[in-house]
């Protein structure tokens, strides 16, 4: 992260046109694309040379299409370089800003200086990526490290979907100019605020919990003994509902839509895509959680019953 801040402030203060990447993203994006294809016939090719103790349960059933998408190998390595956990952070969230950055720049070209709500939609998503980069090691517990084979779906999701779909709100306002007053600017902000204290707090008391249950922070807490001798926390953040995580990302999702106002559909597409894909990934958490824990898993969603929205879902 430093290096890219390092390189973009070189950048900026030699004049190099940031805003050219407005007219690149397309071509940026096509290369990015066929640089994901080759990645994944890598992968999948080099998958049929491993043991089988190295595959992702879900990515081996024959059908060579759907293994290629899931991707069968759980994670690839060339020497220590793991190849999943580089792809799932770095270059796609850097890119991301790194775009944002240059959206902003574009405006600055077209229109003198940056509107307010291209400012916060690049300090949001900064932010966000940020706090990812920080606390960088807590994606060795997403499923995405902890089960999911490395195959084309992450792979584009890693390198293309991220940067170019989740820069969509600044593309989008290089367009379509935006007039926030203040007021609205502020209640936009406690909404993200509030969804960012949601989505890190209750993601580093599971993160500390699951790193060390007896730690000051969390060893108050309420948990259900389970079979496997892992514990599940049962009041705090993960008392609340079963997955408050979501709930804080979605509600900052919402964040980075509103400075757009309400005269397009396409800066809202984050945040409905985001919905599904949440929704989606929950039922697939509770699946695996449910062969995991069993009747404690049970108990759990007793005393627990909403999913990611408290009396909704
Ligand atoms: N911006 C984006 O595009 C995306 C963002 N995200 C974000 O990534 C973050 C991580 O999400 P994700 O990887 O889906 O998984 P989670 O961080 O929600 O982790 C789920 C795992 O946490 C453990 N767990 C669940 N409930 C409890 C409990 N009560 N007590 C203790 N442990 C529990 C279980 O694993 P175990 O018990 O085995 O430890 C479960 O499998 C979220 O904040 C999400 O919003 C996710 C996808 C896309
Ligand atoms: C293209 C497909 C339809 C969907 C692809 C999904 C991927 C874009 C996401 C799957 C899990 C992700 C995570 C993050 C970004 C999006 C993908 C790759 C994440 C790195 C965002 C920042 C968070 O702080 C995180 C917890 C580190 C996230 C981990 C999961």
């Amino acid at each position: 992260m430093c290096i890219s801040v390092g390189l973009v402030l070189l950048l900026l203060k030699l004049g190099a046109p940031l805003g050219r990447l407005f007219e690149l993203l397309l071509p940026l994006a096509v290369c990015t694309i066929v640089l994901s294809f080759l990645l994944s016939i890598f992968l999948y090719a080099r998958s049929f040379s491993v043991s089988s103790d190295a595959l992702a349960p879900g990515g081996n059933t024959g059908n060579h299409l759907y293994d290629f998408f899931i991707g069968r190998e759980l994670n690839p390595r060339i020497q220590n370089f793991d190849l999943k956990y580089f792809c799932e952070l770095r270059p796609g969230l850097i890119g991301w800003v790194v775009i944002n950055l240059g959206l902003l720049m574009k405006e600055v070209e077209l229109r003198g200086s940056p509107s307010l709500a291209m400012i916060l939609v690049n300090g949001f998503q900064l932010l966000y990526v940020g706090d990812a980069l920080w606390n960088e090691e807590a994606v060795l517990s997403t499923m995405d490290i902890v089960h999911d084979g490395f195959g084309f779906m992450l792979v584009f999701g890693d390198l293309v979907w991220v940067p170019f779909a989740y820069s969509l709100q600044a593309s989008f306002l290089v367009v379509h100019p935006q007039a926030l007053s203040m007021l609205g600017a502020a209640v936009i902000i406690a909404l993200n605020g509030m969804g960012y204290y949601i989505f890190r707090s209750s993601n580093s008391q599971k993160n500390q919990f699951r790193r060390d249950p007896n730690h000051p922070n969390v060893s108050k807490l309420r948990t259900i003994p389970t079979a496997s001798g892992k514990k599940l926390l049962v009041s705090g953040w993960w008392g609340f509902v079963r997955h408050p995580n979501y709930l804080g990302d979605l509600l900052m999702a919402l964040a980075w839509s509103l400075p757009c106002g309400f005269s397009h559909l396409l800066p809202y597409f984050y945040v409905t895509y985001f919905t599904v894909l949440l929704i989606h990934r929950e039922a697939r958490d509770e699946r695996q959680c449910k062969l995991k824990y069993g009747a404690s898993w049970d108990s759990y969603c007793k005393q627990v019953p909403y999913r990611i929205f408290p009396y909704i879902y």
